[in-house]
């Protein structure tokens, strides 16, 4: 989901994106065509996008998960970064919204990466932890409902190999989960999830101000 890295004044704002910023045209494109989009606010920001590309670039990763996946953000700029032989497994629920992140992954040449696969996600993580694919994935990013995001993790902490990274997205809600005034359920459930990655024994942890919160838990 989309939200300017912390609350950076504008002006420091497009001075940080005028001088980090390397986005691939077909990415502008599509961010362009998303924010015309009426939930076009659930896509990541692109400097959040580029951190993700290079952290899977420094790992050398090559299979990867895309929990959510909405017009294809997350998904084009990991399977961009990718080598050839590269592979994305990318859950979503809607046909409507991957269907122009389909069109933009054929666009962008990376379509033979990304196998897409349309149900609950996690009916998809347990078909793929059933399949025999436990400690194959170099990298996870998971972006889909949060009522959802313990059991994404959990699977996810199976699913990706010692030393493999899972990237949890929207972990600052906006700063609601820093409100006590603050008491809905998706607010109160990232809360606990918070809390409950900061004891985890099982990763290495950071969670890192940026956009929304991203947080990043290496598979120890
Ligand atoms: C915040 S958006 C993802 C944004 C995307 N990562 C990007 O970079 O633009 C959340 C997505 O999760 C999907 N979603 C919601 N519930 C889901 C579920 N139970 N299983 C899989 N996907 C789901 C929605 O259809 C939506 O496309």
């Amino acid at each position: 989901m989309t939200t300017h890295t912390l609350e950076l004044e504008p002006l420091l704002y497009n001075y940080l994106l005028s001088l980090c910023l390397r986005e691939p045209e077909i990415l502008t494109q599509l961010r362009q065509e998303t924010t015309q989009h009426p939930m076009g606010r659930m896509q990541i920001a692109p400097e959040q996008g580029q951190l993700m590309a290079l952290l899977v670039q420094l790992m050398g990763a090559k299979k990867t998960l895309d929990v959510g996946v909405f017009t294809g953000y997350s998904s084009l700029v990991v399977a961009l970064a990718l080598p050839t032989e590269g592979k994305v497994v990318a859950c979503d629920v809607s046909e409507e919204f991957t269907a122009i992140a389909r069109r933009y992954w054929q666009q962008a040449g990376v379509a033979d990466k990304i196998e897409l696969h349309i149900a609950p996600a996690l009916e998809t993580l347990d078909r793929l932890l059933a399949a025999g694919e436990a400690e194959t994935f170099d990298f996870a990013f998971i972006d889909a409902d949060k009522s959802n995001y313990d059991n994404y993790y959990e699977r996810s902490l199976q699913l990706v190999r010692p030393g493999g990274l899972i990237a949890i997205d929207n972990v600052l809600w906006s700063g609601r989960v820093a409100d006590p005034q603050v008491q809905d359920n998706r607010t109160k459930k990232i809360r606990a999830f918070n809390h409950k990655l900061h004891q985890d024994q099982r990763v290495s942890l950071s969670l890192v101000p940026i956009a929304d919160g991203l947080t990043l838990a290496l598979k120890n």
